[in-house]
């Protein structure tokens, strides 16, 4: 205890702040200091024995991109935020008090020889960084001190806002290893601590994680209203529902019906959890177009050889992404893309031109073709005009390849290529008797007809995928799920349901009771309400490090 004590007032005449010193007081308590004597001394001459990453409870990473930038932000989160505050950060404000104390003159210089004064939470302050240990001034920068739990990881945290250049942001970065208890974050734990805080829930995070992935205005729009709440607050509604339908059968298992219950509360809760099953349901049966617009749509061109498959890519691209050449059979293997098509994102695929072949390395790009136009979400078919349509008594006719044919369904989009080369009067009547929707005829040679086909093309998929704006600009007929995730508990969801529903009243009760308390539990992992310790390091480690 005596040299316990001894180390506190080393620690004193070091300046630790007193958090730090009860903490270490705390600490050496556990020690034996007789058993220990090597530990002891180090103690001593350190002021402190070394703490474990365990015990660095508080972390601290570059939250901008690595790189020079006109500003990077450097996130500090955990127990000893203060403590940080007050070993690298000098406001011009404590220099400005101690001004007027007459203790200094010029505002700047003094800055570092003025001694930390606390942070005024919320408020972002202008300062020095400086070196806990030379207390040399390393950037002229700004700070903000959140006080927790009103903070994004609901911990105190504190946001250094530096000249984003790498010799400035390396510095901070060593002076904040100096502080002790701190250490680097690692990826996506600032994120991880504001869902241990339950300030997020995780469709948040994931909400979150979308958000900063969007490349789109879709994918932005529906992001950010998932990280909004607006998925945990439905997710909560459905399992609150569950829940109330759960106690109506556990009253009736307490006290059975007709005696302390009035009669028909079993039908009651069957016909709640029917519709709870018809909710589910519903939201299940969305055609994925959540998970679409996050992940892009694939949409696969293909076609005969030589229409041009590859032209269009690369019109679409805007560059020269595939060979195009007049030789049938030029492209063998799929190339994909990644495009924002109207606002949406898109990853387009172009194809082998289909067709019998011998040639055994082209067999195997038809091959895949066909593999990729199955499992798209949307296709995209290319004919050249003049083969595609020909004339009969009742008008111009569309011809589709037989080997073609079957890749066809009635989502699948037409584009009509090379008109250039059918004569006016020819291209007329054939115009007028295209399909009114997803049928679309240019050129691309010419460019001709290609402004309305991207316009149209986009239009389409807006209305299959996208979410509907109405008047006022707010999204209506909102998919809720966004990941494979949620269909799979929800998936679940709904067999636990229908397993109730089975369940032969009343006699089988208990059993009924626990098939509602596995539904409620599954909507539960939706939101990590429930065990889900398997899936956080899957969804955590998806972030960067300082997110
Ligand atoms: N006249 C005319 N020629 C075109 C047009 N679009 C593309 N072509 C030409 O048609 C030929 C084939 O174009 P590609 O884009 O390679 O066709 P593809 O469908 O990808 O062909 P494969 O990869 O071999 O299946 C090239 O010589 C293009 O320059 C058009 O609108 N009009
Ligand atoms: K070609
Ligand atoms: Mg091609």
């Amino acid at each position: 205890m005596l040299r316990a004590i001894s180390i506190s007032f080393r620690c004193k005449k070091l300046s630790f702040p007193n958090a730090y010193l009860s903490r270490t007081i705390l600490a050496l308590r556990h020690i034996s200091v007789t058993s220990c004597p090597a530990l002891t001394m180090k103690a001593l001459e350190h002021g402190t024995p070394p703490l474990s990453d365990a015990q660095r409870r508080t972390i601290y990473a570059l939250s901008t991109p690595p790189g020079k930038s006109g500003v990077a932000v450097i996130r500090v989160s955990g127990p000893e935020t203060l403590g940080v505050w007050q070993r690298i950060v000098r406001t011009t404000r404590a220099a400005r008090i101690s001004q007027d104390k007459g203790k200094g003159k010029d505002v700047n210089r003094s800055v570092t020889k003025t001694p930390s004064i606390l942070p005024q939470p919320w408020k972002m302050e202008r300062c020095h960084i400086i070196d806990p240990h030379t207390s040399e001034i390393l950037d002229d920068a700004l700070a903000v001190f959140f006080r927790g739990p009103r903070s994004f990881t609901t911990e105190d945290v504190l946001e250094l806002h530096v000249h984003g250049g790498r010799a400035v942001v390396g510095a901070v970065l060593t002076a904040l290893a100096r502080v002790p208890g701190c250490r680097p974050a690692s990826p996506g734990e600032f994120t991880r601590r504001a869902y241990e805080g339950g300030r997020l829930d995780l469709t948040q995070v994931e909400g979150l994680r979308d958000l900063v992935d969007a490349d789109t205005e879709s994918q932005r729009r529906a992001a950010l209203r998932v990280a909004g709440g607006e998925a945990r607050s439905q997710f909560h509604a459905l399992r609150e529902d569950i829940i109330g339908c759960l106690a109506l059968i556990e009253a009736l298992i307490d006290f059975g019906e007709g005696e302390d219950i009035e009669e028909g509360v079993f039908d009651q809760a069957r016909q709640q959890a029917q519709r709870l099953r018809d909710r589910i349901q519903s939201i299940l049966s969305d055609n994925r177009r959540g998970e679409i617009m996050r992940t892009g749509i694939r949409l696969v061109i293909f076609g005969p050889p030589n229409v041009g498959k590859s032209s269009l890519l690369n019109f679409l691209a805007q560059r020269e992404a595939a060979i195009v050449t007049h030789v049938p059979g030029t492209t063998r293997d799929i190339l994909e893309l990644s495009l924002d098509i109207g606002g949406l994102p898109i990853l387009v695929a172009d194809t082998a031109g289909l067709r019998e072949s011998p040639d055994e390395v082209e067999q195997i790009g038809i091959e895949r073709a066909r593999k990729a136009v199955q499992a798209a979400d949307a296709s995209l078919l290319v004919l050249s005009l003049s083969d595609a349509v020909s004339a009969t008594p009742s008008g111009p006719r569309l011809h589709i390849p037989a080997e073609i044919a079957p890749l066809v369904t009635p989502n699948t989009f037409i584009l009509l290529n090379k008109m250039d080369l059918l004569p006016t009067s020819v291209l007329m009547p054939t115009l007028t008797a295209l399909p009114q929707h997803g049928c679309w005829a240019v050129s691309l040679a010419s460019q001709t007809g290609t402004g309305e086909f991207v316009a149209g093309l986009a239009t389409e998929l807006q209305d299959r995928y996208n979410l509907i704006q109405d008047a006022e600009g707010e999204d209506t007929n909102v998919p809720l799920i966004t990941h494979a995730r949620h269909r799979v508990h929800l998936e679940s969801a709904l067999e636990f349901l229908d397993a109730f529903l089975d369940t032969p009243a009343p006699e089988d009760i208990v059993l009924g009771a626990e098939e509602l308390r596995y539904a409620a539990q599954a909507v539960g992992k939706i939101s990590g309400l429930v065990d889900v310790e398997d899936v956080l390091d899957a969804i955590f480690n998806q972030f960067c490090i300082g997110k």
